[in-house]
């Protein structure tokens, strides 16, 4: 295995008295679903120094120790005036803590929906601010007040900033349901636009800028469909906003600087919003989250059900005003409830969110529960009770997850979201009277599709130290010199890890006859388990698994992959084969219509 490199922080003038601090970690940073590319991440800060210094958001806690010792190797402390904060992430608050001790004399500024947040975590914060002296003061040139306690500064949208030197800063309010206090900063000084999450991506590399953008691609698109998918409508509205600013350059929170792609990536995401806006199917995910958890959860959820081609409307009622949730179960399908337990109950605004379902979804609408607890849970178990009284359809079986998730409990929600489309989709289908004659053309269609045929396969990988199989029937050979293949796969977060060039895989053809692999491979894979514990294998030379009851087996590594609508298409290499048995015949997929199985 090759040894990851050490996280560092990487320092860059990106315009005039304008430099980037690139926390970078070369590993998937967090198991929560948006990382799960596994290309690490970086946490952009940005320093603005003009007549008065501003840092734009300072990293979370896992980059604490190394960020301040740069910081401080760059610039003062002291002469630090003003630290921007984009949103409130509590995660965020072990740097801030440490900043604010050894930089006296900054102002904290952010929304006006973030001062709550920030307060509520910083209550639980024992503080040891130094007392700024009046003499230090006058030396470094700055404003010395008598109240030197913490200081924050509510921004109102539109309010600007003045630092000096031409760097003018407007500030825009931005909220989603996710982050409904952020911030975007323009700096009428440089065109830089400070997008905090907007138009990131989690990668990790050299590039400052983003010379490299069409490499960028899948990772700005699995980018958005894990944090703005389910807030599409809130992204549009967002985009008009900021479309105002005479911008050059985007600084998001995370990955390149976007200079090269910038009016590509704003198209993307235009375009990206209307998908998600044009598909018929919908969900209204309704939840809070006093400590996160059950947020997290929601994301996976989300993941699971936007992956399946549904429209989520991700809602956090805390957040959200009564006729926005009424508007979003009148207009859905299904719905899911996200609760966490405190005090033996779920949150007002839950209850709330609860009593506008409970007289506003008609009982055909699909219905799903979820959230986390820490000791009693009653909460999912009231919601829950609740909607079989009334007797809607359940998605999935409802999800009680102690404290904070797991990396199985994500991927056990991530299923959830598939399960929950699937049952809508069926439920369409009952409901839908059929049309005679579009129908009959995408039958006939479909029928002439399905007269191509594939071999069963089994393609197994390692997602990280985890052994992964995936049944496939769309393998075809690609080419001679080099022997080559092609293999088609759902946009599955099973086999992300083949996305990069250089990625192993074993392709295992299945035997006719043997219908114990089929139906072993056909079945969901069920979370925290071993897929392969009941199965015999042995290890190829690439590291991926064998699977001895196959015909044959082709040891591959990935070189390209190309997006095909709701597949990949994987073309790799073929570096060695066997076959295991010599005289037993290729398992076929013969199907009717192409969109069986
Ligand atoms: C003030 C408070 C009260 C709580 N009461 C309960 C309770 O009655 N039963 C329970 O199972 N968990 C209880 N918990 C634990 C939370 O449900 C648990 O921390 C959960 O992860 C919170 O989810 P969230 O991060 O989505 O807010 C309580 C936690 C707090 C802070």
């Amino acid at each position: 295995m090759t040894p990851t490199k050490p996280r560092d922080v990487q320092i860059a003038q990106i315009a005039p008295n304008t430099t980037v601090l690139r926390s970078r970690t070369w590993e998937r940073l967090k198991f929560e679903i948006e990382y799960a590319r596994q290309k690490g991440t970086t946490a952009n800060s940005y320093l603005i120094e003009a007549d008065s210094i501003a840092l734009i958001d300072p990293p979370g806690e896992s980059f604490t120790d190394i960020f301040l010792e740069e910081l401080g190797q760059h610039a003062y402390y002291q002469r630090l005036k003003y630290i921007i904060l984009s949103h409130i992430n509590p995660n965020r608050i072990a740097t801030l803590k440490r900043l604010l001790e050894a930089a006296p004399y900054a102002t904290i500024i952010c929304s006006k929906a973030g001062v709550n947040t920030l307060r509520s975590v910083l209550a639980n914060q024992s503080f040891d601010l130094p007392s700024p002296r009046e003499d230090e003061a006058n030396d470094l040139g700055i404003e010395f007040g008598t109240n030197q306690t913490l200081k924050v500064h509510v921004v109102r949208d539109e309010e600007t900033l003045d630092l000096g030197n031409g760097h003018v800063l407007q500030f825009r309010f931005v909220p989603t349901p996710r982050h409904p206090d952020a911030l975007c900063t323009f700096d009428r000084g440089t065109g830089i636009l400070y997008t905090d999450k907007l138009f990131g991506s989690h990668v990790c590399d050299d590039a400052v800028f983003d010379e490299h953008w069409k490499t960028l691609a899948d990772d700005r698109k699995y980018y958005f469909d894990c944090l703005y998918a389910a807030q599409s409508t809130q992204v549009e509205a967002i985009l008009t906003k900021i479309a105002e600013f005479p911008t050059r350059i985007y600084a998001p929170a995370h990955g390149s600087i976007v200079r090269h792609s910038r009016s590509v990536l704003t198209l993307d995401y235009q375009s990206w919003c209307e998908q998600q806006q044009k598909k018929d199917l919908s969900v209204a995910l309704l939840y809070t989250s006093a400590y996160g958890n059950t947020a997290t959860l929601a994301r996976a959820i989300e993941k699971g059900i936007t992956q399946s081609g549904v429209k989520v409307r991700s809602i956090d009622c805390e957040f959200t005003e009564l006729e926005e949730i009424t508007d979003a179960v009148q207009a859905c399908d299904g719905f899911i409830i996200g609760s966490p337990t405190l005090a033996g109950h779920p949150p007002t605004q839950i209850q709330t969110a609860l009593g506008i379902v409970l007289s506003t979804a008609n009982q055909t609408k699909v219905a799903g529960v979820f959230g986390s607890y820490g000791w009693s849970g009653e909460a999912v178990d009231l919601i829950a009770s609740k909607l079989q009284d009334v007797g809607y359809p359940q998605g999935f079986e409802p999800i009680r997850v102690k404290f904070a998730p797991t990396e199985e409990t994500l991927e056990q929600c991530e299923a959830a979201g598939v399960e929950f489309a699937k049952v809508l989709n069926k439920a369409k289908k009952v409901r839908a009277p059929r049309q005679i004659s579009v129908d009959g053309q995408t039958d006939r269609t479909g029928r002439a599709i399905g007269r191509v045929t594939g071999s069963l396969c089994v393609i197994t990988a390692n997602n990280g130290n985890k052994p992964v199989g995936l049944m496939s029937s769309r393998v075809s050979q690609a080419g001679f010199s080099p022997p080559a293949i092609t293999i088609a796969v759902a946009k599955d977060r099973e086999l992300e890890c083949l996305a990069n060039p250089g990625e192993k895989c074993v392709v295992n053809i299945l035997k006719e006859g043997n219908t114990n692999l089929q139906r072993h491979f056909l079945k969901p894979p069920t979370p925290g388990t071993d897929r392969f514990a009941d199965l015999e294998t042995t290890l190829a030379d690439n590291g991926c698994i064998v699977l001895t009851e196959a015909l044959s087996y082709l040891e591959c590594t990935v070189k390209n992959r190309m997006d095909c609508g709701d597949r990949w298409l994987l073309y790799a290499v073929v570096d060695n084969g066997k076959v295991l048995e010599l005289t037993g015949v290729t398992a076929i997929d013969r199907r009717q219509a192409s969109n069986q199985y």
